[in-house]
């Protein structure tokens, strides 16, 4: 049988997918179901494992079955996730201990704040490449851990049959039949449990969030092998994994200082490679796996990470009902000439780069009497962008030279009116590729890759078609004169919950 297809899974913060590519690059069948948030309480959120898991396998049938193939037409699997985000799972019965905690979570603001105040913060971003903050996992696997051991459910419980891991390690261990618990090195660097020189567990960290390490999944090289996923009789190898900004670096040939990306999906993350070296930034950006490949030196990069953007249009549509379908936004927005003077800031989730306030909480400012629903639209549009430009200011202090065009990606890129402005505000060009997916096209790409369906990764990046180039307009100074504006409403939203 030729194997002429890849299969890709990006398993996302609001929907889960699988998209098969054929031998061109071309996407030629995908399925996707939108995942349930739940917030138990303000500020917290959490996935249902079974559901990721059930989706996943439901998409990868969808998928294969419209795609008209069979599965031993399909060389290589790649998987793709939300990172962060985690769970115990017992490996006697395959059940969840709880759902997973998701990275947008602020549960443990106050163990955090308590660990920064013993001193350990420097230490924890020397080793780790990342500001001591709820958004990584560590904090969350020791609530859980915590959880569990208060919980009589749990009472007799064996923690030595208790496994740990992101997204990624859960679905592996799922697809392969319970045979592999593994993660890679870009999903692990986001953990705040890993030594990025040294691109292990860190025994020092398990012992700080007091994590036994055998809970922990092995850390694999992203482009690797990652075993055999079964799909009824037959089987695929699973050839790479990533987290998914990494995916989506490596999908837009971001391989080298440079060359900047960033993904609009229900955060928005700024990467940039920076090369086989650690940059540590003076901005309170994140240094981070780009990806790793047996026989080559790890690859760096470091990171903006801003937790809301497309989960703001999604709450102007599930949670105020203000619009039926994310799209409309840009059309409303286009249908008033400016801002009426309102500003948003998307902190839903607290603010991270560049400022890292787990306490602040989103505002709009400047409501007055004439302000209508498209003006406040417009603003919440309006500050996904600023976001980024504050995030592309760091950048530009931060490497050698400025950032000259911005590759995007993402389900928000979608919007035409924020990728103007965008253009706008940065003052540079923005470049929407016509595969919006890039996560997943990461995902699929490294594992064609690493299965000889492909054998030159720079051939395959060209091959990629662009959609559109979107070019700063005349309104470009206006529009940076009120990013100030966003900054100042930006400072008053600090420190809100403390
Ligand atoms: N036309 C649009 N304008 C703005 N935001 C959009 C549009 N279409 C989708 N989105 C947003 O994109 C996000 C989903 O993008 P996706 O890349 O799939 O995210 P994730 O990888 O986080 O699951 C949602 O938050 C949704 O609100
Ligand atoms: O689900 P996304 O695409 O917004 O990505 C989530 C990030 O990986 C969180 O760090």
């Amino acid at each position: 049988m030729t194997q002429s297809y890849v299969l890709a899974l990006d398993l996302g913060t609001t929907g889960n997918r699988a998209i098969v590519f054929n031998r061109e690059g071309q996407i030629i069948a995908q399925a996707y179901r939108e995942l349930t948030q739940h917030y138990p309480k303000p500020g917290w959120l959490e996935h249902d494992p079974i559901q990721i898991w059930k989706d996943t396998h439901w998409a990868i049938e969808t998928a294969i079955r419209q795609a008209k193939i069979a599965p031993d037409e399909i060389a290589a699997m790649g998987l793709t996730v939300q990172r962060e985000t985690c769970l115990l799972w017992d490996k006697t019965t395959g059940e969840p201990l709880h759902r997973a905690i998701v990275w947008q979570d602020r549960r443990t603001a106050d163990l955090c704040h308590q660990l920064r105040d013993r001193g350990v913060a420097a230490d924890v971003q020397a080793k780790t490449g990342l500001v001591l903050d709820a958004y990584f996992s560590a904090t969350k696997l020791k609530w859980l851990l915590d959880w569990v051991k208060a919980s009589p459910k749990y009472a007799d419980l064996d923690l030595t049959n208790v496994l740990a891991g992101t997204i990624d390690s859960w679905v592996l261990w799922n697809l392969t039949g319970r045979a592999v618990h593994a993660t890679d090195h870009s999903n692990a660097s986001r953990t705040m449990l890993m030594n990025l020189a040294q691109q292990d567990w860190d025994e020092s960290l398990l012992a700080l969030f007091e994590i036994p390490p055998s809970l922990m999944p092995e850390i694999r090289p992203s482009l690797g092998d990652f075993g055999q996923a079964q799909l009824g009789d037959t089987s695929i190898p699973v050839r790479a994994i990533f987290g998914d900004q990494q995916a989506a670096l490596f999908a837009h040939g971001c391989n080298h200082p440079g060359l900047i990306k960033c993904t609009y999906g229900t955060g928005a993350f700024l990467v940039t490679h920076t090369g086989t070296e650690i940059v540590r930034s003076q901005h309170q950006l994140l240094s981070t796996i780009a990806w790793t490949q047996t026989g080559h030196p790890a690859g760096y990069a470091i990171e903006g990470s801003m937790f809301t953007a497309g989960a703001c249009i999604q709450w102007l549509r599930d949670g105020l009902n203000l619009i039926q379908q994310a799209a409309e936004t840009s059309v409303l927005a286009d249908q008033v000439p400016d801002n009426n003077g309102v500003y948003f800031v998307p902190a839903l989730s607290g603010l991270g780069a560049p400022h890292w306030d787990m306490s602040a909480r989103g505002a709009f400012f400047g409501l007055t009497g004439g302000v209508q629903r498209a003006h406040m639209v417009r603003a919440v549009l309006e500050a996904i962008a600023y976001q980024v430009r504050d995030v592309v200011q760091a950048v530009n202090d931060d490497c050698d030279r400025p950032v000259e065009i911005l590759k995007v990606d993402g389900g928000a890129c979608q919007n035409d009116f924020l990728m103007q402005y965008q253009a706008d505000v940065l003052g540079i060009p923005v470049e929407r590729p016509a595969v919006l997916e890039a996560t997943a096209q990461g995902a699929g790409f490294g594992a064609g890759l690493m299965a000889g369906l492909w054998s030159d990764y720079s051939q395959l990046i060209e091959s990629r078609a662009i959609d559109r180039v979107f070019e700063p307009s005349h309104r470009a100074p206006q529009v940076q004169q009120q990013f100030q504006s966003w900054i100042q409403a930006v400072e008053r939203t600090k420190n809100w919950t403390d």
